[in-house]
């Protein structure tokens, strides 16, 4: 088996000695450069697996470096050193596409864990990734494009905030950011910060020693080292107690914790993602969450829209739930139902359309659900769609056309034209989706 090959950049020659032992220590091959221009004609020369530079080189700096690496054919994974305590630089790192970052002066534990991850990583693209058990539906151009960025940011340690209002598939989201990444065969803890008692959330997250405190009968591991060489999905991450920011903010800087009662810290090795459906950044200028935790968790920000926003998506969210709820015995539902649900507004998104449905099923008479079976609350109508029906104003069929030539001319300009992708995103056949352009006159 041949060795992996790293790429050492730093202009100091003892750092670089220092690394490239570690690393042939570690089985690994090492070429090193002092300069970024080194560097790019070693990356020109080689093919390399994984790449560690420092920020401060004399002719640029390890930004100027991963934007090269990003150009490549394929990128490989980049870690950067930077000054100690100097987390803003190591943000920008991981913003631009950086795998991950150690600090000066570089602990060499932390380090090996780093490049380990990181070689598992360039393994992983090419070997065969695992079979998803999860499937983030939905053909609109916003969800076609979060499933690329989630492909793209499970390749990175960087943390991600995922925000978006409650059920619209945050937690689906980081499951898939998790399993995608080549965390994959290592545990995924997702905690409800709001979930845990104020008193009891410390040992929670990082454990205690026993006789710490009252009822500490015996030493516990806390969630941080459940999550060890996994992911750790801080859910509700706003409902934090200030106390504990501080504490939490320490371990994600210093990559170590302190179990309560304990003088010793312990390295941890998590990936972090954290999600809530509260504005933070409202929240931040409120003073009710830290600002610089913020703009820790917050390296990467991914927004999932409400499913109002997305409403071509209904279709083959109905079709899923459905299929899921009955083992594949898919009733159908009648056409009106389908035009409520599209112009319901959704406020506990695609888990109420969950609900919805699988009431649906106990009360509709067995052929076809009908808007009765929905009971859908009359308060809310999707202020993203036409107004409520007025019989005054025409026909009941006049105004279902109006949805249904609304609906197909979306979805023709979100696939640029394509009739096939459009009537795939509706869940319509071909056939049905040209029958329905002539019926609207739409087909010219
Ligand atoms: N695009 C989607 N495709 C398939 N299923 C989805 C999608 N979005 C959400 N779901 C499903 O909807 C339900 C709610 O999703 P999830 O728990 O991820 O939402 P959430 O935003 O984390 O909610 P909360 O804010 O209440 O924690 C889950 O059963 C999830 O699998």
């Amino acid at each position: 088996m041949t060795k992996p090959l790293a790429l050492i950049v730093d202009d100091e020659p003892d750092i670089r000695e220092l690394l490239e032992i570690t690393l042939n220590r570690m089985g690994i091959n090492c070429q090193c450069a002092g300069t970024l221009a080194q560097a790019a004609a070693l990356l020109r020369q080689y093919a390399f697996d994984v790449c560690l530079t420092d920020m401060h080189l004399p002719d640029g700096d390890g930004l100027d470096l991963i934007d090269q690496i990003q150009t490549l054919p394929s990128p490989l994974p980049i870690a950067v050193i930077t000054a100690h305590g100097n987390m803003d630089t190591a943000i920008l790192a991981m913003k631009k596409g950086a795998f991950d970052f150690v600090s000066k002066p570089v602990d060499l534990a932390a380090l090996r864990q780093l490049i380990k991850s990181a070689l598992k990583e360039s393994g992983d693209a090419s070997d065969k990734k695992p079979q998803m058990q999860q499937v983030l539906l939905g053909e609109s151009a916003v969800m076609c494009e979060i499933r690329a960025k989630i492909t793209k940011l499970a390749r990175s340690q960087a943390p991600v905030y995922i925000s978006g209002e409650s059920g619209s598939g945050k937690e689906l989201v980081a499951r898939l950011i998790h399993e995608q990444s080549s965390r994959h065969d290592r545990p995924f803890i997702a905690i409800n910060c709001g979930a845990i008692p104020h008193e009891l959330i410390e040992s929670e997250f990082f454990g205690h020693k026993k006789g710490s405190f009252t009822g500490a009968v015996s030493d516990k591991k806390g969630l941080f080292q459940a999550a060890e060489g996994g992911t750790l999905f801080l859910d509700e991450v706003a409902d934090l107690p200030l106390s504990l920011q501080v504490k939490l903010l320490r371990a994600i800087q210093e990559k170590k914790i302190r179990p309560v009662g304990e003088y010793q810290e312990i390295p941890v090795d998590i990936r972090l993602l954290s999600a809530t459906h509260r504005n933070l950044a409202q929240m931040v200028q409120e003073g009710s969450f830290r600002q610089d935790l913020y703009y820790r968790i917050n390296v990467i920000d991914l927004h999932i829209p409400p499913l109002r926003e997305r409403i071509s998506d209904i279709t083959l969210l109905i079709a899923h739930i459905l299929a899921k709820l009955t083992g594949g015995n898919n009733p159908s539902l009648s056409f009106a139902a389908l035009a409520a649900l599209q112009q319901y507004a959704f406020p506990g998104n695609v888990r109420e359309l969950e609900n919805i449905l699988e009431r649906s099923l106990a009360l509709f008479n067995g052929k076809e659900i009908e808007v009765d079976d929905l009971n859908l609350p009359v308060s809310s109508p999707n202020t993203n769609n036409p107004a409520d029906y007025d019989p005054s104003q025409g026909s009941l069929e006049d105004y279902l056309e109006d949805i249904e030539r609304k609906a197909i001319a979306t979805a023709l300009e979100e696939n640029k034209w394509n009739k096939t992708a459009a009537a795939k995103q509706l869940g319509l056949s071909f056939r049905s989706f040209r029958y329905r352009l002539k019926k609207l006159n739409m087909d010219n």
